[in-house]
């Protein structure tokens, strides 16, 4: 009797509220004493979210490059590793928020000539107010990546909506159907939605039906267990299926990792976050603050930011990371040194 590990896909742009949604279903399924197991992707080479997700998860960090493309191969062999170490019930891949999803679900295809896993769905996550924004021009690489984000998913949060107001909670629900027809829309606040009914129920461990054993021919020839979640196949769009178009929607995106040497004030770091450039959409990081006798989680997504006391396990030095378009990482840099101390003035 052979396991088969279902497996969701978090995809969703940068901010746009995957690692909270992540954290409740981890919790959901710890509740029910299942073993969750996360595979977290970061294009920044430190690993914030996992900070958040949860202790006791088995988590494999693939960082400093996108699932989706530099280092998908890696997927393979780290599911393969996940699965063979920990024996999850279930897997969680969260993406980096530049990830098309449909590279990712082609990387689990590939894996799941090797190991009988099943995608049980494909949940893309909308910042709605950032959408919102960018619908109004309809242009650009991010509003794009969006797009096909939204294209790909087998279902969608429509999260932020504490952001928007009614009638635009509305607007967006009827364009991001026109772009996806097939996904149930789901509008949150902060990814609270009945889990039951997003997940389903997952196999029992024991009782899962017998899958007959193949002659040793037949399993190098044949898929072990369904890669791609039901609908999605027929959801994907001609552009998005575009390997080459898919892999240069994302090149522009840099990110930039700054170690703190020094604890600084909080307010100058408030002002200093006020002032970043457009070009920087997403800012995460720990910080300890020379005004307060607390750590901090920093986030910064879409112009909003949010500051969460936390008491990190283990040794987590002060770290942020910078994650956007074209910026200068000199000027970013000479900021922070100064915030430091190490420079009188920029
Ligand atoms: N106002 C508001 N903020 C939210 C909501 N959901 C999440 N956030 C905040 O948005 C920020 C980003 O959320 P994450 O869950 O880290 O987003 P993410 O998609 O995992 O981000 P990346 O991993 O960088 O792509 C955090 O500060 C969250 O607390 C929401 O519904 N409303």
């Amino acid at each position: 009797m052979e396991h088969v590990t279902p497996i969701y896909i978090l995809s969703g742009f940068l901010g746009s509220g995957k690692t909270t949604l992540l954290s409740r279903m981890i919790a959901y399924w710890k509740a029910q004493g299942l073993r969750p197991a996360i595979v977290m992707n970061e294009i920044g080479e430190v690993n914030i979210d996992g900070l958040i997700a949860g202790e006791n998860v088995p988590t494999a960090e693939m960082l400093s490059g996108c699932i989706c493309c530099s280092i998908r191969a890696d997927l393979t062999s780290e599911i393969a590793m996940l699965v063979q170490n920990e024996k999850p019930d279930v897997i969680v891949i969260e993406a980096t928020g530049i990830a098309n999803p449909m590279e990712i679900l082609d990387a689990v295809a590939e894996a799941s000539l090797y190991m009988r896993m099943d995608v049980k769905k494909l949940i893309t996550v909308v910042d709605t107010a950032h959408l919102l924004h960018l619908s109004v021009e309809q242009k650009g690489k991010t509003y794009r990546l969006m797009q096909e984000q939204i294209r790909s998913a087998s279902v969608l949060l429509l999260n932020k909506t504490d952001r928007v107001s009614a009638a635009e909670k509305d607007a967006m629900e009827r364009f991001v159907h026109r772009w996806n027809p097939y996904a149930p829309i789901l509008p949150t606040e902060r990814c609270d939605v009945n889990l039951d009914e997003l997940l389903g129920s997952l196999p029992d461990h024991e009782n899962h039906p017998v899958m007959p054993r193949h002659s040793a021919e037949q399993e190098a020839d044949e898929p072990q267990g369904r890669a791609v979640p039901e609908g999605v196949e027929d959801q994907i769009q001609p552009e998005s299926s575009h390997a080459e178009h898919s892999h240069h929607s994302h090149d522009h995106v840099m990110s930039y990792t700054y170690y703190f040497s020094r604890p600084v004030n909080s307010e100058e770091f408030e002002n200093f976050i006020a002032g970043l450039p457009r070009d920087v959409y997403r800012a995460k990081g720990v910080l300890t603050f020379s005004d307060t006798n607390s750590r901090f989680l920093f986030q910064y997504a879409f112009r909003e930011s949010d500051f969460m006391k936390i008491t990190p396990q283990g040794r987590v030095p002060d770290v942020v990371v910078f994650i956007g378009e074209h910026f200068n990482k000199s000027v970013l840099q000479a900021e922070l040194e100064a915030l430091e101390g190490k420079r009188t003035s920029v």
